[in-house]
């Protein structure tokens, strides 16, 4: 008995898989999916190992650990020795950063050639631990300087990861080695604090000469707010203190400033106040984000309070910083928590009360002239080493007595006028003079500021002294606030200043020690008594005194030269008419006399006598005054009757048809006329359209 064949599947899946292509392709499809799933799963585990094993550490270029950690990176590390080490470990992206330093005498600057670790991925070795370095650039850019974005991300095994402590810790202390000796230097860029060049060696306390117990006493209170912190968080009163040194210039205000940075180890932030470009919005934003342990430098505070008379007068109309930002910057509600502000002008008396109240300026500070004291203690610091017995001292103390420039010990001054000169022009002198206190005595007279006198052009340079100090620079003739040499009270030059538009200026800018660039030498002058100065581009009198009448001059030149061409061309156009005229004339006098425009005699247009029906006779031709006869009578034409002749003559019978002319509305409703309603038919032999 054989067996019964096995039922018939519905579906042929045996035949198919009988098929040797379908199973090989089967098999094939098979591996694939097993491969793709392989593969994502050692993906998946290989970042489940990585998110495990690996700890990552992302740095920004915003925090200030991120110049830390590029100058660690930089740091020459032992060559490794291990032959897959020493190949892991190599460095293939390098950044250079090239430091040019300045030299003042200018021989060739040093320069200083940095490479730290470029863009890119690379590894390290540090206390056995393999750690990759990756510094990227982002996509994102900071929107106020345009700079793009940058990390670095250190990546170690999980289980080094306190190594990055101690990395940390290095980076730290190799910035702190840097920088120890020395003060950072801010300025703000945009909305940003950047570091002005390098930083600067500290300036000892010591060095900066004020008078006394100036110096003293506000270092005590810096350092006295400085330890109180909590006394002012336990009282809720914002931890801020504001101080305020005025006076003139080359006082040793800023550098003061800095000294006591270098004091406490701070650094110092600075905003020029009359910069331009400085709006409120970011005065304020740089003010809440200071960096940490500096000193906030406002100078030019006045210019706040100038801004907007300067806007009038030379049409500026661009972002400056208002009375009003400066005070919400100083005490608004945005201001930041913690800081030392340090606000300088050389112009008290333009600041507003607002101002100085204790929570904006806590403390106001008078940094003058130069006293006794100060030229006293400047001239220990620069020949105190080779002036053993005191003797150059006191002469020099006794010349700037004679001068009128110090008081003598007990305060009396010598009779005249009182002159002042600043701590700025001192130095100068004494600079001038290094190792030579004989010649820093003679040449003490140069601290006297000067009336400058060139005579060849005949232009006044004055710089005017007074007890209160005033100066005022670069008088014309024309311009001159005064009528000859001499000394006015602050009041009478201060009003002089006012009526010319110019504000006055403290002497010190101008003597001749002063170290200040305005301050050199004098420039093509050709007085003798003129020797060593300048005065800036501003206020250069020899511009002045030859561009006021060379504009003049050239002026007068423009208006006489316009009128001149315009004469000229009356004068042309006149003779070009008249020789026209004449020759027109010559030329109708030559020619009338031969046949002349005009036919002379009965002049008769005989042409007409070819037309047909027309040829018994010529027309006369009329001469052009003969009186034509006019058909409309002047004394009838408005009356009726005449109307009533013109409405007959005029109205043709023959258009009317039934009653109305073509075209026009019937009484009682409108019907559209037909296409040849009204029109001459065949029976007239005119038209064959009318059936
Ligand atoms: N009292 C001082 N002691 C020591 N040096 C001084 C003193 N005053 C001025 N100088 C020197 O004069 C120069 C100018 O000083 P500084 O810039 O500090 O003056 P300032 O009062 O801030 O002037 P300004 O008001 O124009 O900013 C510096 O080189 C500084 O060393």
């Amino acid at each position: 008995m054989s067996n019964p064949p096995p039922p018939r599947s519905f579906l042929p899946l045996d035949s198919l898989f009988d098929n040797p292509l379908f199973a090989g392709g089967l098999g094939l499809a098979g591996l694939g999916a097993a491969a793709a799933l392989g593969r994502r799963w050692v993906i998946k585990g290989a970042s489940l190992i990585k998110q495990r094993l690996l700890v990552d550490l992302e740095i920004s270029k915003q925090d200030e650990s991120y110049q830390w950690i590029l100058a660690w990176l930089s740091l020459p590390r032992p060559q490794e020795t291990g032959f897959i080490t020493s190949r892991l470990t190599r460095i293939h992206h390098i950044s250079m950063k090239t430091r040019v330093q300045k030299t003042a005498n200018g021989s060739l600057p040093p320069v200083k050639f940095h490479a730290q670790s470029g863009y890119g991925k690379h590894i390290i070795r540090y206390k056995n631990a393999f750690i990759q370095i990756d510094r990227a650039k982002q996509a994102s850019h900071n929107h106020t300087t345009g700079e793009p974005h940058e990390t670095v991300t250190l990546t170690t095994l999980y289980a080094h990861r306190n190594i990055f402590e101690d990395i940390f810790e290095e980076a730290l202390y190799l910035e702190r080695a840097a920088q120890s000796g020395k003060t950072v230097m801010w300025s703000s860029k945009g909305t940003d604090w950047v570091q002005f060049g390098d930083a600067r060696r500290k300036r000892p306390l010591e060095s900066v000469i004020l008078d006394q117990g100036i110096k003293e006493r506000i270092v005590h209170d810096v350092k006295d707010f400085l330890g109180r912190q909590e006394w002012y968080v336990n009282r809720g009163i914002p931890y801020r203190r504001g101080y305020l040194l005025y006076g003139p210039p080359g006082s040793g205000k800023s550098s003061f400033i800095q000294a006591l940075a270098g004091e406490l180890d701070f650094g110092v932030a600075i905003i020029n106040l009359s910069e331009r470009g400085i709006t409120d919005d970011k005065l304020a934003h740089l003010l809440t984000k200071l960096p940490p342990r500096t000193i906030l430098l406002l100078e030019d505070a006045d210019a706040a309070f100038m801004n907007r008379r300067q806007a009038e007068s030379d049409g500026y109309n661009g972002a400056t910083v208002t009375f009003s930002g400066l005070l919400n910057a100083l005490d608004g509600v945005a201001a930041g928590e913690e800081r030392i502000a340090f606000l300088t002008t050389n112009h008290i008396d333009r600041l507003d009360e607002a101002l100085i109240r204790p929570g904006r300026v806590d403390m106001t500070v008078r940094i003058g002239w130069a006293t006794r004291h100060q030229a006293s203690e400047m001239w220990d610091r620069f020949y105190g080493d080779i002036d053993v017995q005191s003797e150059g001292r006191t002469l020099f103390l006794e010349r700037l007595e004679q001068l009128r420039l110090i008081p003598n010990e007990e305060g009396a001054w010598k009779e005249g006028a009182r002159r002042q000169t600043s701590t700025a022009a001192i130095q100068g002198l004494f600079i001038t003079n290094k190792d030579n206190m004989a010649g820093a005595v003679e040449m003490a007279e140069g601290l006297i500021p000067r009336i400058y006198e060139p005579e060849a052009n005949n232009v006044r340079v004055g710089v005017y002294i007074n007890d209160t100090t005033v100066q005022i620079r670069n008088s014309s003739p024309k311009a001159d606030v005064r009528g000859s040499a001499g000394t006015f009270d602050d009041q009478t030059v201060q009003s002089r200043c006012n009526q010319r538009g110019r504000s006055h200026h403290d002497e010190s800018e101008w003597n001749s020690y002063g170290s200040r660039a305005r301050v050199s030498s004098l420039r093509s002058s050709t007085s003798s008594e003129v020797t060593p100065r300048t005065l800036d581009h501003e206020y250069e009198p020899q511009h002045t005194s030859f561009l006021i009448p060379l504009i003049f001059t050239a002026l007068i030149c423009h208006f006489f030269c316009l009128i001149s061409l315009e004469l000229t061309l009356s004068i042309t156009t006149t003779n070009i008419n008249l020789e026209m005229s004449s020759a027109d004339d010559q030329y109708e006098a030559q020619n009338d006399a031969v046949s002349g425009d005009v036919p002379a005699g009965d002049a008769q247009d005989n042409d007409y006598v070819s037309r047909p029906g027309q040829k018994d006779g010529p027309i006369p031709v009329q001469s052009d005054n003969t009186a034509i006869e006019d058909p409309i009578d002047g004394a009838t034409a408005d009356s009726d009757e005449q109307l009533a002749r013109d409405d007959n003559e005029a109205i043709d019978e023959s258009n009317i048809i039934d009653g109305r002319t073509r075209g026009a509305k019937p009484s009682g409703g409108y019907r559209e006329p037909g296409d040849e309603e009204g029109l001459p038919g065949p029976e007239d032999g005119t038209s064959s359209g009318r059936q």
